[in-house]
């Protein structure tokens, strides 16, 4: 095993783990920290933690634990995966977290690299952009659990963390990997501990890929897997049949959404002009004992449809807002997944097996109800969003990131089954 990969979610786990199966490496994703040695013919392990939001104690040491496991693998590089929106509150879990990594590693400098151009994410003069709008004014101002009020990296890691952030801008990067290290070593003698890494385009990311090739650890988005696995190409044998592994089955499927991202609102108007659908009600969800199994009732009924049936509790930002003013923001959302929670592994006990996830954290509570171990990555239905399929059972899983996938994706994901 070369690469292990710590996830502070499960959509960004798997999306992570589609965009290093795309450059060649075998990649298995595992469900939390597992017990104990597994024997597994991968290049690279991602594990799936849900630490982005929970107590920062949690979040350490659940990915300090997750990092002893992958050393005991013989993982020789490390990559912190968090969101390419870099969801977090003014006291973490990012900055803690790195500091916890490095501090296990003994390694004094990272960098923190967000960028996923191909999904609009992209990095300049230190300043996060989402589809060209600074973080600050785009739909992550609203998130319900982490609202994104600044976009400087810099100012951002250096309020969550021990250390002190540098900026590699692109004026060096596009000068070539070497100026890169070169920029590093001298943030080092500046007495820096992290390097925020513009990057808006792919080349950025080959750039830094390669500068980074030495790093014991790494942080960031999805985007520099594509670099990251390309220093390793020459380890590598063939991959074509992990992605077989990992392909969705004609099966029983119900779509599952917790996200109150712009794009999943918008994903959820379009599929349900066309499919079963239903919505959420929060005051039933924290008043009534049995308002899960009507829901449930109210999926079986609707499964033998054209298109799946969808159950979501997506809502527009004066919604939620009105919500979470009324029942709390914490309360409405755990609420919120349990109840998903709950869903999910009744529909599997009744023989759902394909549920299509929108939510980071939505997917993180379905896939644990599920009881799901781990994952073969199978195809992209959209880029970071593969379908996967268990490890230890017949469910497949598209686990879609807030923003990720375009107007039409619920509908695109069910056209990648075969008998
Ligand atoms: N109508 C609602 N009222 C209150 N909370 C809600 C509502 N809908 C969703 N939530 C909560 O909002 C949170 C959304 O987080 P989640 O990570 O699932 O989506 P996301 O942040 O859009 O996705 P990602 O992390 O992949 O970008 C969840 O905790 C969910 O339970
Ligand atoms: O990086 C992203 O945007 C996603 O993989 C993610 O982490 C959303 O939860």
């Amino acid at each position: 095993m070369l690469l292990g990969v710590i996830a502070d979610d499960f959509t960004g786990a798997t999306d992570i783990a589609g965009f290093l199966v795309e450059n060649g490496m075998r990649t298995i994703q595992l469900n939390g920290v597992p017990e104990t040695s597994l024997d597994i013919e991968a290049d690279a392990v991602v594990i799936s933690l849900k630490s982005r939001s929970c107590p920062e104690h949690e979040a350490i040491d659940t990915s300090v634990a997750a990092l002893n496991w992958l050393q005991q693998q013989g993982c020789q590089q490390f990559y912190f995966k968090y969101c390419s929106t870099f969801d977090s509150t003014a006291k973490g879990n990012i900055g803690p977290v790195t500091d916890a990594l490095l501090d296990a590693l003994n390694e004094d400098f990272t960098i923190v690299c967000p960028a996923l151009p191909v999904n609009g994410r992209t990095v300049f003069n230190g300043h996060l952009f989402v589809m060209g709008e600074l973080l600050s004014d785009s739909g992550m101002r609203n998130h319900p659990v982490t609202p994104m009020t600044d976009s400087s990296l810099v100012r951002l890691m250096d309020a969550q963390s021990q250390g002190a952030t540098g900026l590699v801008n692109y004026q060096t990067i596009e000068q070539g990997a070497q100026p890169v290290t070169e920029r590093f070593s001298t943030l080092i003698q500046k007495g820096k501990r992290y390097a925020v890494v513009d990057a808006f385009n792919q080349s950025h990311l080959e750039t830094l890929g390669e500068a980074a090739k030495s790093l014991k650890l790494i942080t960031g988005g999805s985007g520099l897997a594509s670099g990251i696995a390309k220093n390793w190409t020459e380890h590598l044998s063939d991959q074509s049949s992990a992605k077989e592994a990992g392909k969705p089955q004609q099966a029983k499927t119900v779509v599952l959404s917790g996200s109150c991202s712009v794009m999943t609102n918008k994903q959820v108007a379009s599929y349900a002009a066309k499919a079963p659908h239903l919505a959420l009600d929060v005051k039933a969800c924290l008043e009534q004992e049995n308002y899960c199994e009507s829901a449930f009732q109210w999926v079986l009924k609707n499964l033998d449809a054209d298109f799946a049936p969808m159950v979501y509790a997506t809502a527009e930002p004066e919604v939620l807002k009105a919500i979470q003013t009324q029942y709390g923001a914490q309360a409405s959302s755990h609420a919120v997944e349990q109840f998903f929670s709950q869903l999910a592994h009744q529909l599997k006990e009744n023989g759902v097996q394909n549920f299509i996830v929108a939510g980071g954290e939505t997917s993180g509570v379905v896939t644990q109800s599920l009881g799901v171990k781990g994952f073969h990555i199978g195809p992209q239905i959209a880029p970071g969003v593969p379908w996967v399929k268990a490890i230890d059972s017949t469910l497949s899983l598209a686990l879609k990131s807030g923003n990720f996938g375009d107007v039409n994706f619920f509908e695109t994901a069910q056209g990648f089954y075969h008998d």
